[in-house]
């Protein structure tokens, strides 16, 4: 299913978010983008070894994704993304559970960290495609027992990178320097907008039948 022709999107073309994530909705929508939700399949998300580096991880992850749903669209122009939390070179991606999510927050109680997402855009028109990643630089404050407790017990922290929510407006983080909120909560719509309008020069052509990322246009992180 496509979404409605969009003009801010290259050829005119329908959009289509290949992401289940609620946060990257609701910030297409709220920037004004028309668009229509196709969530790429479990297994788009799995399989790269742990020695990838976390730039590089989002990047793959958001063009698999991307992938998953070019393939099953006609017209349109395909967009997912990736996020992850990044410490001191470990990857810290969506908790599995409570007890996986509070030795997330433990390690990153009182530490700079950065988040990543990639993002993928692909149009299934002529199978022109760019990936993009933005880094954000974090603070987070150190975190008591208490404040732990509560964040545990509140559910916040499921299915977020790094096991919190920046949009929940805990005040134990914040953004250093100048960075792109909305790229922490999932989808960088600075970049994206960017991306959208250089579409045609910063594409290249990707064939969709040899899973090529070598080949997408990475250029850029
Ligand atoms: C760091 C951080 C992440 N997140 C979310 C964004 C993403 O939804 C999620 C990271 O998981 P992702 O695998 O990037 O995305 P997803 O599984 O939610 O959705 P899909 O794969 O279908 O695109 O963490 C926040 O909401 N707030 C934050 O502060």
């Amino acid at each position: 299913m496509n979404g409605l022709p969009n003009a801010d999107v290259p050829g005119g073309l329908p959009l289509v978010l290949a992401s289940g994530s609620p946060r990257r909705s609701q910030l297409l929508k709220a920037a004004g983008y028309k668009f229509s939700v196709q969530p790429a399949g479990d297994d788009a998300e799995c399989g790269l070894c742990s020695s990838v580096t976390a730039p590089e991880l989002v990047a793959r992850y958001a063009f698999r994704k991307a992938l998953d749903v070019v393939r099953k669209c006609d017209d349109a122009v395909v967009l997912a993304a990736d996020t992850v939390a990044s410490c001191d070179g470990l990857v810290l991606g969506k908790p599995d559970d409570r007890d996986h999510a509070a030795a997330m927050l433990r390690r990153l109680s009182g530490r700079r960290h950065d988040v990543f997402t990639g993002v993928c855009l692909w149009r299934s028109t002529d199978g022109r495609c760019v990936v993009d990643v933005v880094r954000t630089e974090l603070q987070m404050k150190p975190i008591s027992d208490a404040t732990l407790t509560d964040h545990l017990d509140s559910g916040r922290w499921e299915g977020k990178a790094g096991a919190f929510g920046f949009q929940d407006g805990n005040d134990w983080l914040e953004i250093v320097g100048t960075g792109s909120e909305s790229n922490v909560v999932g989808l960088p719509m600075e970049r994206l907008a960017e991306m959208l309008r250089d579409f045609d020069r910063l594409s290249t052509v990707v064939d969709l039948s040899d899973d090529s990322f070598d080949s997408a246009d990475r250029s850029q992180y």
